[in-house]
């Protein structure tokens, strides 16, 4: 299992680490294209296997796509990130032409990876990669949900006073600070609705934490969250590379799903070996569904401002 992952900044260093540290994937390669940047890395944490137990081959290089050859999976975390007071959408300018350039470089070399889209604004960058790359979208992911849904367990098991292991819970919906839907009807306490230990107003400061849960970190840092998002991107990359038939929430393209079509959005899919492999429809509130939509017309809007 040959896994690239463009972009050897905060993001995709520590995405090579957890994957390593997995010790599920033969090879990680690592591109950049700042001078040496992705060799360093490389060595860097090659230099930890003996440390760490793995087994993973881990090289690095500057913008050389051969290297990258035959990969299976491709994880795309190059460009800028945000700095403190932006949002995710400002970053589109940027963004937008890296991931467009990257994904061709990728494909021309791997014209049956799957591909991981974690730059932002990271549901309109799925959407460019789909308009852009005519993959098949089973194999086109972009990464968020998984991350929010992780940052809303941390909250709720914070509000609990419970073991995060013990909280159940998931994020659908625009990875963005106003789109995000955290799901607090479904969450659970070891099976348990929350909401029978929290009361409407904490559960409500609980969404609202884990929605703003990347400005928060990105103010503290004064740029944004790298372990977390690395962790995230190394659990899809598993489920795919071991066929895990996991369910994450990940932006897909929708095509009539949740009432939506021509849109990648966050939604509850199964990952394995294919890529995504279904998309699951579960039943929403009213409420829920016009949330849904209000964060539709949000990455709507976004994506309105590529130019494909
Ligand atoms: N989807 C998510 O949940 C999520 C989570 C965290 C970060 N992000 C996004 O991931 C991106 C990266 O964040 P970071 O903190 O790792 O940033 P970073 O600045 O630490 O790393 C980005 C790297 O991309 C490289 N790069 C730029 N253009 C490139 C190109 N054309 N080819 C190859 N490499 C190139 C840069 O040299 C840099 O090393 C940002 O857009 C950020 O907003 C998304
Ligand atoms: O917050 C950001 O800009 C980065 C990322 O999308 C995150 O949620 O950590």
């Amino acid at each position: 299992m040959k896994v690239t992952v463009v972009g050897a900044g905060a993001v995709g260093a520590s995405c090579a680490e957890y994957i390593a540290i997995k010790n599920f994937a033969s090879e990680v390669v690592l591109v950049d294209i700042k001078e040496g940047y992705a060799e360093g890395k490389a060595m860097d944490l090659m230099q930890t296997a003996s440390l760490n137990g793995f087994d993973t081959k881990i090289t690095g290089t500057t913008g050389d796509y051969v290297k990258t050859a035959h990969s299976d999976i491709a994880v795309i975390t190059s460009g800028i990130p945000r700095k403190p007071g932006m949002t995710r959408e400002e970053l589109i300018g940027i963004n937008a032409g890296i991931v467009k350039d990257v994904s061709s470089n990728l494909i021309k070399y791997s014209p049956n990876v799957t591909i991981i889209v974690v730059s932002n604004p990271m549901d309109t960058m799925t959407y460019l990669v789909h308009k852009t790359t005519g993959l098949p979208k089973n194999k086109i992911i972009g990464m968020g949900g998984a991350l929010d849904s992780a940052r809303f367990k941390y909250r709720l098991a914070e509000a609990l006073g419970a073991p995060i292991s013990d909280v159940d819970g998931m994020v659908i919906g625009g990875h963005s600070d106003t789109g995000m839907l955290p799901l607090t009807r479904l969450a659970t306490r070891n099976s348990v609705p929350v909401s029978k230990f929290l009361s409407e107003e904490r559960l409500e400061q609980v969404k609202e934490d884990t929605k703003v849960g990347g400005a928060t970190l990105t103010k503290l840092l004064g740029t944004s969250a790298w372990y977390a998002p690395g962790a995230a991107v190394s659990g899809l990359v598993q489920a795919i590379a071991c066929d895990q038939k996991k369910m994450f929430p990940c932006s897909t393209l929708l095509d009539g799903e949740y009432g939506l079509k021509d849109i990648c959005i966050g939604a509850p899919v199964i990952l394995g070996n294919d890529g995504i492999e279904e998309i699951v429809e579960i039943e929403l509130t009213d409420a829920e569904k016009n949330k849904l939509q209000e964060s539709a017309a949000g990455v709507r809007k976004t994506n309105g401002l590529l130019e494909v």
